[in-house]
This record gives structure tokens, sequence and C-alpha cells, in this order.
């Protein structure tokens, strides 16, 4: 018996929940069809977020380079884990990627997602976005096929304690579903990666390093370099692919 009914927050997306079909944009499987799911909030607040509107509520006291504050009832969408997943089933494919926002924070509403897919397409793919400050429960960890973890790095903003959790990287270092992600703004953000690696064993063959950036021209200024960089260092190097096509799109 699948326990279905409880209610799941979502980023809003026109008059419906951001649940849409596109293209893997980024890290390892990028270029795979996928239908995404973007869950509202998360536990970090990094300034540069392309994401601001899953978290950077009216009233609160984060600080982001857009300076915008939403009003959390016009920019969140809750639904029951069901309906999210028939919305999923909708689409003609067999990739979903959960996102947000932070969607460790409501791991037991996605996993009750997963688990009514699963029921009607055993062989569908779930991969997951996350910042890595969180140990998933085993019953989702299990569920999961593949976890995107992207560490966030000081030029994020954000304090090393609320980004940096070592049980948590140490959880994922160990798990052969997870790849690393690190977005890269500038030359002085290896060391740190490098560093990183060294502390929590992270595996070279599973870094990726993607630039920072909201359009092609910020890409540009960084990828060269960045690609080179991956080259001499054995990490894999991944574009923003959505932003390449469509831009700072929400929906994409
Ligand atoms: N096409 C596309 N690829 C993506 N990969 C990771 C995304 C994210 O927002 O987590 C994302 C996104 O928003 N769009
Ligand atoms: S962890 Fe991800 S979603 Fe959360 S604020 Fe940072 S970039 Fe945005
Ligand atoms: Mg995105």
């Amino acid at each position: 018996m699948l326990p279905v009914g409880v209610i799941i927050k979502l980023a809003k997306l026109g008059d419906g929940p951001e649940i849409f079909h596109t293209i893997q944009g980024e890290g390892v499987s990028v270029g795979a069809p996928a239908v995404f799911i973007r869950s509202s909030r998360c536990n970090l607040h990094c300034h540069w977020c392309d994401t601001d509107h899953t978290w950077n509520f009216e009233g609160t006291p984060w600080k982001h380079e857009k300076n915008t504050k939403y009003q959390k009832s016009a920019v969140t969408w809750e639904m029951e884990t069901a309906a999210a997943a028939e919305r999923i089933l909708s689409f003609d494919c067999s990739r979903t990627i959960i996102t947000g926002g932070e969607p460790l924070l409501q791991e037991s509403a996605f996993l009750e997602v997963i688990q009514v897919i699963r029921q009607k397409k055993p062989a569908h793919q779930f991969e997951v976005e996350t910042n890595g400050t969180r140990i998933p429960c085993p019953e989702f960890a299990a569920a999961v096929d593949q976890f995107n973890v992207s560490p966030k790095l000081a030029n994020s903003g954000m304090e090393e304690i609320l980004r940096i959790r070592p049980d948590a990287l140490r959880f994922y270092a160990a798990n052969p579903k997870a790849w690393f992600k690190f977005v890269v703004a500038s030359a002085d953000d290896l060391q740190e990666i490098k560093e990183l690696m060294r502390l929590h064993d992270l595996p070279r063959e599973k870094v990726i390093l993607m630039p920072e950036g909201r359009t092609s021209a910020e890409l540009d200024r960084i990828a060269p370099w960045l690609a080179e960089c991956c080259r001499d260092c054995g990490f894999r190097f991944s574009d923003r692919l959505h932003i390449r096509l469509w831009g700072d799109k929400r929906g994409v």
C-alpha cells in the first residue's frame, strides 16, 4: 500500500507547479530528455542562486544579487504527491529530475512521487539535484538512480559551517550513485575544490566542474579555461546547455 495524499511544496510556474519537460542541461546526463520537478524551499541562500524564487521570500533577511523578494504564496504551489506523479507521467519521458531549492527537505514526499511513478513505469530513472548538506534516508537513497551533488563553495556567500557537512559528503563520496558538480566562478575556486576532495575523499573521476553564469556571455568568460583545467586535472567538464539554448528562463 502506498501512502499517497501527502502535500508537497513545489515552486509555482504560471498557474501550476514547476514541472516541465526539457533536456538535462548540466552534469553527467547532459542532453537526456527529462521531466524536471522543482521543490520549493532551500536550507542555503546562495547569492548567485538562479532559483531564488524557491527561498527568497518577503520578511527573510537573505541577500541575493537580484535583490528581489517574493511573496511566498505567489511562488509556491502545494499539491498532493499523487497528483504531482500523474503530472510527470503525462509526459512521454523515462527520466525525472528532482531539483529545487533543496529537494531533500521534502524527501518523504518525493519518495511517494517516485513510488507512484515506479508502480506504473518500473524502469523510470530518477536523478536528484542536491546541495549535499543532508544524508538521504535509506529508502530514498535506494529509490534514486543518481545524485547530482553540488557542494557550495565560498563563492556562494554562504558560511562554511552551513554549506559543508562532512557527514553528508562522506556518505555521497562512498555512494556509487553520486556525482559531484562544482560551480566555478574564478580560478581561486579550484584550490578550494581540491581541498574538499582531499578532506572528504571525493573520487576524482566523479567530479564535474561547471562554469557559473546565467547568460552565454558569462559562461564564455569561464568555459574555455575551465575546460583546459578539467583536461589537465582529470575532471569532467559540464557546460550549462539549457542556458546556451534558451537563456535564463524558467521552465526549460
Ligand atoms: N534544462 C535544465 N537542466 C538543468 N539541470 C539542473 C537544473 C536545475 O535547475 O537544477 C536544470 C534546469 O533548470 N534546466
Ligand atoms: S543550494 Fe542551490 S537552490 Fe539552494 S540557494 Fe544554493 S544554489 Fe540555490
Ligand atoms: Mg537551474
